[in-house]
């Protein structure tokens, strides 16, 4: 990986926390070290617990394996999905910083190669079906600079969004853009960003059937804007690569019951994503996505992602109705209190659709209990819960 001479400036130190659910051994950290070593990890083992996952030497961090999810929060880890990327959110709720940026393990910064030249030899591996070796990382800018993922985050979280009127040269508050002629004077202080949604260059995160049709597509396009999704619009947010403000939205970010034992996967972050975003309208904060890409190395089994969402693309067509007609009361002014208004309405609506959303209701009300049983502002939860091993 070309070494930046200019070490990067870890802003918001103290305040953040890097999340990362992961089966496998965390290699993919020795690329990110120049941007991720000054903050502290929270890693979420999957699969086995008496496995031992990895980790490169020098970096902060605590780990937990199931044994510990179910240690901590006894009865209540039956919220928490298994054999699944949505145990990450475990990882939110032991937190105890302001911001969350949570990526997967097989995702890169930056490539030893021009981005041209990589992308050229990708489609030529692809051609004759050879994969490019994950020790590629590709996200590079347009001028060729290495791109510094968590920094853009940051950047999105802590600048207004404008969910109330779109702003067409995109985000106005970013270096050499603006509001626009006939933008309202009385929206251009912006609402409070909740989100920030990051995108992916090469495996695009696709759903299996387009997987399967399009198995060679990458994603070459690179797209230099971040926008605010609009207030009233759904979008489907995935969790490769993604930061939150936790005390504006944190409870909110429960990654549904997915996995063992489950009928459905790879909607975990979906869920989370459609939730959120009503209680994002409903309270006035924003969602941003768009800038900072991430190099997305590996692209999961077509066959076995099809197998894990087919309920859901039906589903899908049912639930999203449900969520853009979705409102919440005007005395649920929390997050905790919308996200129970929500999970009610999950019950009642979406019950009829198959018995896995009254689960996935109760699932919703065991989340926020555990969430406040951990995060309540009492001294007895000052203590931190401890991962089995010692604290890194
Ligand atoms: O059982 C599991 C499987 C995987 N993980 C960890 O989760 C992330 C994502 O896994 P992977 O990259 O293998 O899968 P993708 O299909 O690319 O993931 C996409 O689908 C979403 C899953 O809902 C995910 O957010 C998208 O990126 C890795 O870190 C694995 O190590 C796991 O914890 N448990
Ligand atoms: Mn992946």
């Amino acid at each position: 990986m070309a070494e930046s001479s200019v070490k990067p400036v870890p802003l918001l130190k103290d305040e953040l926390d890097i999340v990362i659910p992961t089966i496998r051994n965390l290699d993919f950290l020795e690329m990110w070290r120049p941007f991720f070593q000054p903050y502290h990890l929270i890693i979420v083992q999957d699969g086995d617990p008496s496995k031992t996952i990895k980790v490169p030497e020098g970096f902060d961090y605590e780990l937990y394996n199931r044994n510990d999810i179910n240690r901590i929060l006894g009865p209540k880890a039956s919220c928490i999905s298994f054999k699944d990327s949505a145990c990450r959110c475990f990882g939110f709720m032991v937190s105890k910083k302001k911001y969350i940026f949570t990526i997967d393990d097989d995702c890169f910064v930056s490539s030893p190669f021009p981005l041209d030249l990589l992308l050229l030899l990708g489609s030529v591996c692809c051609l004759v079906k050879y994969e490019i070796p994950c020790l590629v990382e590709v996200a590079k800018d347009p001028s060729g600079k290495d791109i510094n993922a968590l920094e853009q985050h940051i950047k999105n979280l802590l600048s207004p969004s404008t969910p109330l009127f779109f702003n067409t040269l995109y985000d106005p508050y970013r270096e050499g853009a603006d509001f626009v002629r006939g933008y309202p004077f009385s929206l251009r202080e912006g609402v409070p960003t909740a989100i920030s949604h990051g995108l992916w260059l090469n495996i695009p995160d696709y759903d299996a059937p387009t997987q399967l049709v399009k198995p060679r597509e990458r994603n070459t396009r690179y797209v230099d804007a971040v926008m605010t999704v609009p207030k009233g619009a759904l979008f489907p947010m995935c969790g490769m690569n993604l930061a939150f403000d936790r005390e504006l939205i944190g409870p909110a970010m429960y990654f549904g019951l997915m996995g063992d034992g489950q009928p459905i996967g790879r909607y975990d972050d979906m869920w989370a994503g459609w939730c959120m975003k009503v209680i994002c309208d409903h309270l006035g904060l924003g969602v941003k996505t768009g800038l900072p890409y991430i190099w997305h190395s590996k692209a999961s089994n077509p066959f076995v992602n099809l197998k894990k969402e087919y309920k859901g693309i039906f589903w899908q067509e049912e639930i999203i109705p449900f969520f853009q007609s979705a409102t919440l009361p005007k005395e649920c002014t929390s997050v905790q209190q919308c996200y129970i208004e929500l999970s009610k309405q999950v019950k009642a609506s979406l019950g009829k659709v198959d018995d896995y959303f009254i689960k996935l209701a109760d699932a919703m009300l065991t989340w926020i209990e555990a969430w406040d049983e951990l995060n309540a502002p009492s001294e007895a939860n000052s203590a931190k819960p401890q991962p089995n091993g010692p604290a890194k």
